[in-house]
């Protein structure tokens, strides 16, 4: 499984989705906004930034889940975009923090929202590699998410959710 697979993967999901839901408008910000939601909810997950709590993190799997969630918008806002031309995860071998990590992807998804260049789509997905290796996600490790929350989410539109 390469990214080039995973871009199909998305396409068929989303097509899938606009037609059970009727969709014939542009969604572009509604999934920039699904973006920003799903990281924030990443963050929330990973609890990185609560130095009032002494509570850990949600189980791996938990996070994982979430990481996928932006995934699949990533995915989706590049197909938008036409930016599908990718061929490499981005492997950042940087230790950061998390916080500061979470605070640059906002940024970047922002950024990119409000003049969608294929340079600024390009920094979400490195932001989303360092992220990656600052949780110890490997490529095997979101592909197999991704399929898994891929179906899921036909599951969810057939089920008239
Ligand atoms: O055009 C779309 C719209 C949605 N999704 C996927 C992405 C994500 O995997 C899921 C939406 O996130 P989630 O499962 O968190 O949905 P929700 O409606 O926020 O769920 P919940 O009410 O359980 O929080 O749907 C797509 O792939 N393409």
């Amino acid at each position: 499984m390469n990214l080039q697979q995973l871009f199909t993967m998305q396409q068929e999901l989303d097509d899938f989705i606009e037609q059970t839901q009727n969709i014939q408008q542009d969604v572009f910000q509604e999934k920039g906004l699904a973006l920003m939601v799903e990281l924030a909810e990443l963050a929330n997950e990973t609890r990185c930034f609560k130095f009032w709590s002494t509570k850990g993190p949600s189980a791996r799997e938990v996070i994982l889940e979430e990481y996928v969630d932006s995934i699949h918008f990533i995915l989706s806002l590049g197909l938008l975009k036409g930016y599908t031309s990718i061929e490499k995860w981005p492997v950042v071998e940087e230790n950061r923090d998390l916080t500061a990590i979470f605070l640059e992807t906002q940024s970047a998804i922002l950024t990119f929202i409000q003049q969608p260049t294929k340079e600024r789509y390009l920094a979400i997905w490195q932001c989303y590699g360092v992220l990656a290796y600052n949780l110890s996600f490997t490529f095997e490790d979101v592909v197999g998410a991704y399929i898994e929350k891929n179906q899921e989410n036909y599951q969810r539109q057939r089920s008239g959710y």
